[in-house]
């Protein structure tokens, strides 16, 4: 049994790279022949654009894969997303010139410009704009205001709509990259076995990297002021200190909580606190 594996190239395949190698798929000379070597017997990889990653998928021509949700629903395939694994958040906007008048736009037949043509046309047309929609390969944020009245572009710091004095006039849709199947793949047991542990391992890096592992020493009048403070996963670990009074607390910590918790810590009497990276939890 092979399990076909097709990853975007581009942005991102470096953090989908960087995650199968933490799930034991270690990946490697992607470089130019975009068929990287797998380090997992069985897993054959390709890369392609993400665009053409879910309608292959629904051909059947690959059995996992990974993809932006803007062209998952663009491309209207039949796959099944597996996880959401929230890298590359992205917003895909309509956006307009900055001294255009959405009124005005409204009372003409414009020219809509975009990469995404399913999701601008079901989206002008829900707006009740009039258009002629126009397709793009890239460089969009350029057309406006000479061979564009609109365009539909995905957008993450705003730096490109900026720079290119346009305004948004509403969102289309947010997506971020998604872990896909394709459903025949998941209907064979063998290989089904190989994905369920691939997408266990994958949450179990993704819930790891949002955690920390909290450690400290506290006396036995303090315990209960500590365990009360920390929002462990389940309860936290309290384990007695070895010839002395006190005991030894651990636990996972989300790590956007930490900064807020520690001081807090110290001051119901918490001391020698170690902060670890956590690679799984599973
Ligand atoms: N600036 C960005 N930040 C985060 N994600 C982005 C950004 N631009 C595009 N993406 C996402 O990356 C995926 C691929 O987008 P796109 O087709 O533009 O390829 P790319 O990564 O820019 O590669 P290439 O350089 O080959 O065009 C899409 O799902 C898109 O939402
Ligand atoms: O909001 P920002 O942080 O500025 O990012 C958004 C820009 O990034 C992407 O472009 P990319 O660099 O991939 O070039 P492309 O337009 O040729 O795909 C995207 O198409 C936007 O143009």
């Amino acid at each position: 049994m092979t399990l076909r594996l097709v990853i975007p190239k581009g942005r991102i395949y470096d953090k989908v790279s960087e995650l199968l190698g933490e799930c034991g798929v270690r990946l490697a000379g992607a470089e130019r022949s975009y068929r990287p070597a797998s380090s997992m017997p069985g897993i054959e990889v390709k890369l392609l654009k993400s665009q053409n990653i879910p309608p292959l998928l629904a051909l059947n021509q690959h059995d996992i894969g990974f993809a932006g949700y803007d062209w998952v629903l663009e491309q209207n395939a039949e796959v099944t997303e597996l996880l959401d694994l929230g890298f590359d958040p992205v917003r895909i906007v309509a956006a307009v010139p900055e001294t255009s008048d959405i009124d005005e736009l409204k009372s003409r037949r414009i020219i809509a410009v975009s990469e995404y043509e399913q999701l601008t046309r079901q989206f002008l047309q829900r707006e009740g704009f009039n258009f002629t929609f126009v397709r793009s390969y890239g460089a969009t944020e350029v057309f406006p205001p000479e061979d564009a009245d609109l365009i539909v572009d995905n957008t993450a710091t705003g730096a490109t709509l900026l720079a290119n004095r346009l305004k948004i006039i509403g969102t289309v849709l947010e997506s971020s990259t998604r872990f896909i199947a394709n459903p025949r793949a998941l209907d064979n047991p063998q290989k089904r076995q190989v994905i369920e542990n691939l997408l266990l391992l994958m949450k179990g890096v993704i819930n790891g990297r949002s955690r920390v592992l909290l450690e400290m020493n506290c006396p036995e009048d303090r315990l209960e002021a500590i365990v009360n403070l920390l929002p462990a996963m389940r309860s936290p670990t309290v384990s007695r200190l070895y010839n002395e009074s006190g005991f030894a607390v651990k636990a996972a910590i989300p790590t956007k909580d930490v900064a807020m918790l520690v001081p807090r810590l110290i001051s119901a009497g918490a001391s020698d606190i170690l902060e670890t990276p956590i690679r799984k939890v599973v």
